[in-house]
């Protein structure tokens, strides 16, 4: 099987960087977020880089990372108490972790795109972990522009009764699992593949400031969709849209931020989930999204995922709306 290496230890990395993400949000308490206090993401947010560079680096030596996240902030001697604390969640997980270490994985992350880059936002959806609702650990492998291999890491979701606590795992031309946090017993996972499905309903993002929840309504209603949205933070989007559980994700620019260019960690793992899982990822103009840029999709407006079966649709009622 193509990619099994890169597979196994994306999942492995992607996994206990999820684990510290949980731990530290356990800790939060309800006076932080009621004084809107962002400490324990940015610690789970380093932390999470930290860890899944630390992998890479060590496997994959030859191999760029492009993360959200640097240390440069964490590097300040005012940030030493934070850095030590960052270093001790690590240091849970990876034993005898040192302060410098950490930076230095971090900082790993600070890789350009070329043929063979590896794509990691150690926290997306910093906003849900925060508010307790959804966030993704999202690693992707991306070859000549090609997303490769995608793992989704969402410790908060639940789509079942089962436990919470999802993964996603994607490999072009292998199709998407889903599993539970201990990995075992992956699934292979289809889109919704009829318009009778009572799941044809559109999930789109919590803020509003990240979306067009007004033309997202309105473009969804055109392609036949009559249930209203769920709304979702994070590419746990993607995973609801491959599972099923959904049949369309829009992601319209924003009136307020019209020039908004999306990053590429912010979609690339999402992307091959729904590719492989049968469905289709495009900009609102029907183009596919080009990882070969750089950090920003600067040549993709907007996103739109679907199961496929709704996806000209959707672009032909978005055109109708421009033009
Ligand atoms: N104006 C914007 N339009 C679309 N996405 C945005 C905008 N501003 C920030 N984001 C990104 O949306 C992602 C979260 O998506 P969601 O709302 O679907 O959970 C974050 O990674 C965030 O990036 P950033 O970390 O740079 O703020
Ligand atoms: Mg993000
Ligand atoms: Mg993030
Ligand atoms: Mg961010």
């Amino acid at each position: 099987m193509a990619y099994e290496t890169e597979k196994q230890i994306a999942i492995k990395a992607a996994l206990a960087a999820g684990q510290l993400c949980e731990r530290v949000r356990h800790e939060i308490s309800p006076e932080a977020i009621e004084k809107k206090d962002r400490s324990p993401v940015t610690i789970a947010d380093f932390g999470s880089q930290a860890l899944i560079c630390r992998e890479l680096a060590t496997e994959f030596p030859n191999d760029p990372v492009v993360g959200e996240e640097d240390a440069a902030e964490l590097k300040q001697p005012e940030m030493a108490e934070r850095l030590s604390q960052v270093a001790d969640y690590v240091g849970a997980i990876a034993p005898n972790t040192t302060p410098d270490q950490v930076v230095s994985w971090i900082d790993h992350g600070n890789g350009s795109v070329g043929p063979r880059y590896w794509t990691l936002d150690p926290i997306d959806g910093t906003k849900g972990f925060l508010r307790k609702d959804q966030y993704a650990v999202a690693l992707a492998l991306v070859e000549d522009g090609e997303v490769k291999v995608g793992v989704l890491v969402c410790p908060a979701l639940q789509l079942s009764a089962a436990q919470p606590g999802l993964m996603f795992v994607a490999v072009r031309g292998e199709g998407t699992t889903m599993s539970g946090l201990d990995g075992q017993n992956p699934q292979t996972i289809k889109v919704v593949s009829s318009e009778n499905d009572p799941n044809l309903r559109f999930v789109e993002s919590v803020e509003s400031g990240h979306g067009n929840q007004a033309q997202q309504a309105e473009i969804a209603k055109a392609a036949g969709i009559t249930q209203d949205s769920l709304r979702m933070d994070s590419q746990a989007k993607y995973g609801a849209v491959a599972s099923g559980e959904a049949a369309l994700y829009l992601r319209l620019p924003s009136p307020k931020t019209p020039d908004y260019r999306e990053k590429i960690w912010d979609h690339a793992a999402g992307t091959i989930v729904v590719e492989e899982a049968g469905g289709r990822v495009t900009d609102m103009h029907g183009k596919p999204l080009d990882f070969s840029q750089g950090a920003k999709l600067v040549d993709n407006q907007g996103v739109v995922v679907s199961n496929g079966l709704l996806h000209d649709k959707v672009i032909a009622a978005l055109q109708q709306q421009t033009s």
